[in-house]
């Protein structure tokens, strides 16, 4: 178990470069298995979640060739199914949630498949349903044994349907549509989640010769095809990583240009941080956060307490809460934090609160932030990472603290950021790694 002991205080300064978007990455790699053509994909984020989801793909049978630091080449042609009956598949596919979304292009391509209950975070009740009733509607047929943890999964003859989701399951709708790109017919999937990762999944598909239309909407309509071939695709820089860093410029009174951010596909992410009091700016496809001593939260035009909810996209994503949140110990104002998705997010507050800040755990999904205005810096202490997202949110607090801080369990971190002491290192942060 690793850890990260930072010495907070330091101003960061200089240019960063977000990586691949961890979520599509999943979503992508995935996708390589629909088709025995090669695939190559640019942009791969060096992250334990795509590292093990690579590795799976191996496991499988698939030809993976590195061509670049960033870039691979992967070839489904001898996909050997009978490695689906392994312990060293269920181990492999049990650690990381992304692993589910190899079921839809198994289907399609194999008519069978089964998958172990994927891993993830523990940040609430993750429930699979949306996706294996979609793969019902498309005529498989669905069994889970709690016995092993294993959902089995028997779809011969998938047929094109109605399909209207009971959510919009980010990775239900890229499970469906991947198993629905090679059914009979047409499948409309209505209450798709529309995240610039499906968007680019169903692109990328297109160009392997999909016919998916109504990309970016609710409303998908799928022609199934007998065959995809090969094709090329770059990943798009990871949203999250975007909003880390904005996040982490804020509150350590840094100055730092996040370069090539695709700002177009952001949604509102700046605009939530800008109501936080976080001064950008846009230049041509960079972001620029200039060094601020204080920001201040937004009221609502009423003059009542800001909120800050989650929501399906394009409403504001819930992986960038925890981030928000600690931003605002440090802002002038209040703002309450709604997490409306997942009920164990938010738990990890009791840290911050350790450290100094002033936070009121209303119930599982709210929380209330009182900002300090600067006028009291936050304290290291010894804090272990609960989640993804609340591991970078706990490092930024100890980036901006007085003292020591030590992070226990950053593999949670590791999971979906790069290299993040080597990177935060070259900007100026006193981080390192203890093994
Ligand atoms: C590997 C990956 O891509 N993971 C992301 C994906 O997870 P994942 O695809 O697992 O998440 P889902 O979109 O299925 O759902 C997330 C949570 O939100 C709830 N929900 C969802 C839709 C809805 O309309 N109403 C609702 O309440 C679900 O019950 C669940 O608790 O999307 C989540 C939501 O953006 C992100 O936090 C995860 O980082
Ligand atoms: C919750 C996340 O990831 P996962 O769905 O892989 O657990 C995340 O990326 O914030």
């Amino acid at each position: 178990m690793a850890s990260f002991k930072i010495t907070g205080g330091n101003r960061l300064h200089g240019e960063i470069e977000p990586q691949g978007a961890k979520n599509e990455a999943l979503q992508i790699l995935s996708a390589t298995l629909l088709t025995e053509e090669p695939v190559t994909i640019h942009k791969v984020p060096n992250i334990r979640d795509v590292n093990k989801l690579i590795d799976l793909l191996k496991l499988m049978g698939v030809d993976v060739e590195k061509l670049g630091p960033e870039s691979y080449r992967f070839t489904a042609k001898n996909v050997e199914l009978s490695i689906l009956e392994t312990e060293e598949y269920k181990t492999m596919a049990s650690s990381l949630r992304g692993s589910i979304m190899v079921l839809g292009p198994l289907l399609a391509r194999f008519g069978k498949g089964k998958i172990p209950k994927p891993g993830g975070d523990k940040i609430g009740r993750r429930r699979l349903d949306t996706h294996f009733i979609g793969f019902q509607k498309l005529g498989a047929k669905f069994e889970y044994h709690a016995g092993d943890e294993f959902f089995h999964i028997d779809a011969s003859d998938l047929k094109g349907t109605y399909i209207l989701m009971d959510e919009a399951s980010v990775t239900g709708t890229a499970n469906i549509v991947m198993a629905a790109v090679l059914a009979k017919g047409q499948t409309t999937i209505y209450n798709a989640a529309c995240e610039p990762y499906v968007q680019q999944l169903c692109r990328m598909l297109n160009s392997m010769g999909a016919d998916i239309q109504g990309i970016g909407s609710n409303l998908l309509t799928i022609n199934g095809v007998t065959a995809l071939h090969g094709t090329e695709h770059q990943l798009l820089p990871d949203m999250i990583e975007i909003g880390s860093f904005i996040g982490m410029a804020a509150m350590t009174k840094s100055s730092l240009k996040i370069k090539n951010a695709r700002v177009d596909q952001l949604g509102l992410i700046p605009d939530v941080f800008r109501k936080l009091g976080i001064q950008m700016e846009i230049i041509d496809d960079d972001i620029l956060i200039p060094a601020q001593n204080n920001y201040e939260i937004e009221t609502f035009i009423d003059g009542s307490i800001m909120t800050v909810a989650d929501a399906i996209w394009p409403g504001f994503t819930p992986d960038l809460l925890s981030i928000v949140l600690v931003v605002a110990t440090q802002a002038k104002g209040t703002v309450l934090i709604h997490q409306k998705m997942f009920e164990s997010r938010l738990f990890f507050v009791d840290k911050l609160i350790d450290m100094g800040a002033q936070i009121i755990l209303c119930d599982p999904h709210r929380a209330t932030v009182i900002g300090l205005d600067r006028k009291q810096a936050l304290r290291g202490i010894r804090m272990s990472s609960p989640d993804i997202r609340a591991g970078v949110s706990l490092l930024i607090a100890a980036l901006s603290a007085e003292g020591v801080s030590i992070i226990d369990h950053v593999e949670q971190i590791d999971r979906g950021y790069q290299n993040i002491d080597d990177r935060l290192r070259a900007l100026g942060a006193d981080i390192t790694r203890i093994d």
